[in-house]
């Protein structure tokens, strides 16, 4: 396929070369960055919650600097459960350069397609149903404000996926997004999403956290209509206030000053729209906070998990019959110097060759519908069926 990346003066052959399906290839893509890593150098798997955390990244760091690395970077995924163990790695290879532009051509390979032989969604449409059903209960009788649960599609292929093409489509899909490729040691973690938890530049802090979400429509007119509905449903201005309110409260304490919109805007994918907010907040010039120590006070947030934090994840594990792993976790990278960005790991797969498994959530609140709510995972999954090239399935059933 012949793919003119404008005003980007690299090799991209090189960067979706056909390597890409080796498991030591790391792409993180950003509107701020392009970060490109190869090799395993050193690996961490510290879990975040762990009191060593802190000690354990600065091992690694300096263990770089001997080794004669200038600016070394820790890359990779941190699971949902910050008590599960990451998986980071010092890479071999590593370069941190303009990104695409936003002028990145929209692009579809039409030629690239996989026909799903088996899939099972976890839990299926019935128990999903029953699943959220539990969970209304639960918000009218206990403190629960807001739960966020999510289905898994696991599927197999006609075919292996090659992987730089799968990566190259994500891009051309979704030129926006947070793109990224993150081997893991199950298979690779790919995906593009919209959702930022945290970039940090020197002192300077920004978030862009969505919650509330319609699918949208191919009529353009009745497109906007479901846009100015969502805008101004009050059940998903709720939903996302708790998501904004609660990573206020996280930062205030670590920050000099913060500013934010009063009211979020809209923001599309091509699949989904989304109410957004901004924000940007200034650590003190001499805080020796690390993106790892802000991740750690703001991960996961309601839109991931719930409110209140503690008691929406209990009702996660005892509701979801599935392991959530890496998916609604993050993916990003950081330098020596505590600077770096996460996103949020939705609108992604899991492949192992020709084996896939999808990841959806959806926030939960006393007005949320169960029926709407599968119907929006759904929508949620159809970025990666679109970017796999899957035509002949109905997502929605
Ligand atoms: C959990 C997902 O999406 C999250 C949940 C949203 C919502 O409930 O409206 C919106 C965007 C994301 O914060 C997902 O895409 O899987």
């Amino acid at each position: 396929m012949d793919v003119a990346f404008p005003d980007y003066d690299y090799d991209t052959e090189l960067l979706l070369s056909s390597d890409q399906h080796k498991t030591d290839l790391f792409l993180f893509n950003s509107s701020q960055n392009l970060v490109r890593a190869r090799g395993v150098s050193q690996k961490l798997v510290t879990p975040l919650s762990a009191a060593t955390f802190r000690h354990d990244v600065q091992n690694v760091f300096d263990a770089e600097k001997v080794k004669g690395v200038d600016n070394p970077i820790l890359v990779g995924a941190i699971p949902f459960d910050l008590d599960q163990p990451c998986q980071l790695f010092a890479p071999k290879w590593s370069e941190r350069v303009k990104p695409f532009s936003a002028n990145f051509p929209a692009f579809k390979d039409k030629d690239f397609s996989h026909h799903i032989t088996h899939h099972a969604f976890t839990p299926d449409h019935n128990d999903f149903v029953a699943m959220i059903e539990e969970a209304l209960i639960t918000l009218r009788h206990d403190d629960l404000k807001k739960i966020v649960l999510s289905k898994t599609l696991e599927m197999s292929l006609d075919k292996s996926v090659d992987i730089p093409r799968l990566l190259t489509n994500i891009m051309g899909q979704n030129p926006n997004a947070y793109h990224f490729s993150v081997p893991l040691d199950t298979g690779i973690l790919i995906g593009a999403s919209p959702e930022l938890l945290i970039r940090k530049e020197g002192n300077i802090l920004f978030s862009n956290p969505l919650a509330g979400s319609a699918k949208r429509c191919k009529d353009p007119q009745e497109d906007k209509r479901v846009a100015q509905a969502l805008n101004q449903s009050e059940k998903d201005q709720y939903e996302h206030r708790i998501v904004v309110d609660a990573i206020r409260s996280a930062l205030i304490p670590m920050v000099e000053s913060m500013k934010l919109e009063v009211q979020p805007s809209l923001i599309s994918t091509p699949t989904m729209w989304h109410l957004s907010t901004e924000i940007e907040a200034m650590l003190a010039i001499d805080s020796s906070l690390s993106i790892f120590d802000v991740i750690k006070q703001l991960h996961p947030t309601p839109a991931m998990c719930g409110t209140p934090t503690g008691l929406a994840h209990d009702h996660i594990a005892a509701l979801e019959p599935h392991q959530r792993d890496f998916f609604s976790g993050l993916v990003g990278w950081c330098d020596a110097q505590g600077n770096g960005e996460w996103a949020i790991a939705i609108r992604c797969a899991e492949v192992a060759s020709n084996k896939v498994r999808l990841f959806a959530g959806a926030g939960v609140v006393p007005d949320s519908c169960a029926e709407s709510e599968w119907r929006e995972t759904s929508a949620k999954m159809q970025t990666m069926i679109n970017a796999f090239g899957i035509k002949d399935f109905n997502n929605d059933d």
